[in-house]
């Protein structure tokens, strides 16, 4: 068997260099390398005529029937946004001014903690930003581990309450995941018994996480312009929170692009390609992209739920049966992120065992989304 690659080690056979990186702001004029639109480029990302009951659904935590509504968004979307989820909203507002702070120090600063390009940690363009023809109007600085050594290179006074916050959101955020976990497990008919690497009490204590704040400056031609391609992310679940400013959008029925309306205080939730194996396809991984605006700046935080390093994931025992055979194999998270960044939206199909009998493209087949 393969040896397990270790998280630091995910990206050495796939380095990501950050291109000589020109302050966005600064343009009056969209620059041909960030303009995504060429004949037949991608399916235009402004929805347009979208009914009501086509918006994400929200879901009240504190609601005695929410593990319903959960498993259902779960099924039907991938997705849904959560308010009343305990998450203190004074947390909130002083995360998002950490992360608003971040981005405002001067480009030097900023590079002082740029990621090493096979690194995790550090200041630079999306991961997945090779898999793309064009730029994508973002920055983006993500965290594996301890802020500290980042936050003294950008803030060498200023550091303590910067990691302060970020370790509090971290803590916060772990034990929402947490909540959620056993609630979309719940909804398939999972007990704490059959998830060994939950740990002894259940509460993910050894589940590895990445925190990835995200930048979108105003931009001249957002039309023409993209602020992060469509993926999947390849977490259990991932929680984006996202200033009032709108720009994420998640692909509805293999279709349509439907945005995610910032509603205050609320966070949304979404099915990773991990959680969709364990869930042997029972809830789809969410396909999502965000767009920029000419007016207003948007920030955004995605928090990356993960297993430990080391669990094998593949599709719970419980929902394997002889009419519902496993669809993928056994991955480890480290080895499904190498996957990602050399095959990036083939991935799931990559480890797929059985291809739906109808021989349709079930709604994780990402190789049919243009991203080029
Ligand atoms: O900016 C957003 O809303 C989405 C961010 C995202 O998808 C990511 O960081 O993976
Ligand atoms: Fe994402």
């Amino acid at each position: 068997m393969a040896t397990i690659p270790k998280m630091s080690e995910v990206f050495k056979t796939h380095p990501l260099h950050i291109p000589d990186n020109k302050n966005l702001e600064s343009f009056q004029q969209l620059p041909e390398t960030h303009d995504w639109i060429q004949p037949d480029s991608f399916p235009s990302f402004r929805d347009s005529n979208i009914s009501l009951s086509d918006s994400v659904p929200l879901i009240d935590l504190s609601l005695p029937n929410a593990p319903e509504l959960i498993r259902n968004a779960f099924q039907t979307w991938g997705a849904f946004q959560v308010i009343n989820h305990g998450v203190p909203i004074s947390l909130l507002d002083s995360m998002e001014s950490t992360v608003d702070a971040l981005f405002n120090l001067p480009s030097p600063q900023k590079l002082k903690a740029t990621r090493p390009p096979d690194g995790l940690s550090g200041y630079g363009v999306a991961r997945i930003s090779p898999f793309f023809p064009k730029r994508m109007w973002s920055e983006g600085f993500t965290l594996v581990g301890s802020p500290l050594e980042h936050f003294k290179k950008l803030w060498p006074q200023d550091y303590t309450k910067h990691c302060d916050i970020t370790e509090e959101y971290g803590r916060e955020l772990r034990s929402l995941c947490g909540r959620l976990m056993w609630l979309g497990l719940g909804g398939l008919g999972i007990t704490r018994e059959d998830v060994e690497w939950a740990g002894p009490d259940g509460d993910f204590k050894t589940s590895h996480v990445a925190i990835q704040f995200n930048s979108y400056p105003v931009c001249p031609d957002p039309d023409r312009a993209m602020g992060l391609g469509a993926h999947t992310d390849t977490s259990l679940l991932t929680i984006v929170y996202q200033n009032n400013t709108s720009g994420l959008q998640l692909l509805r029925e293999g279709n349509r692009w439907v945005t995610v309306e910032p509603v205050p205080g609320a966070l949304v939730v979404q099915v990773g390609d991990l959680f969709h194996i364990l869930a042997n396809g029972l809830y789809p991984s969410s396909l999502h992209q965000a767009f920029v605006n000419r007016t207003r700046k948007r920030l955004s935080m995605a928090y990356f739920f993960g297993p430990p390093e080391t669990a094998q994931i593949s599709p719970l025992k419980k929902l394997v049966g002889p009419t519902q055979p496993p669809l993928y194999r056994t991955v480890t998270w480290t080895e499904y992120l190498r996957k990602k960044a050399e095959l990036f939206n083939d991935t799931l199909s990559s480890i797929r065992l059985y291809t739906p009998l109808t021989g349709l493209l079930d709604v994780n087949d990402h190789s049919q989304v243009k991203v080029g």
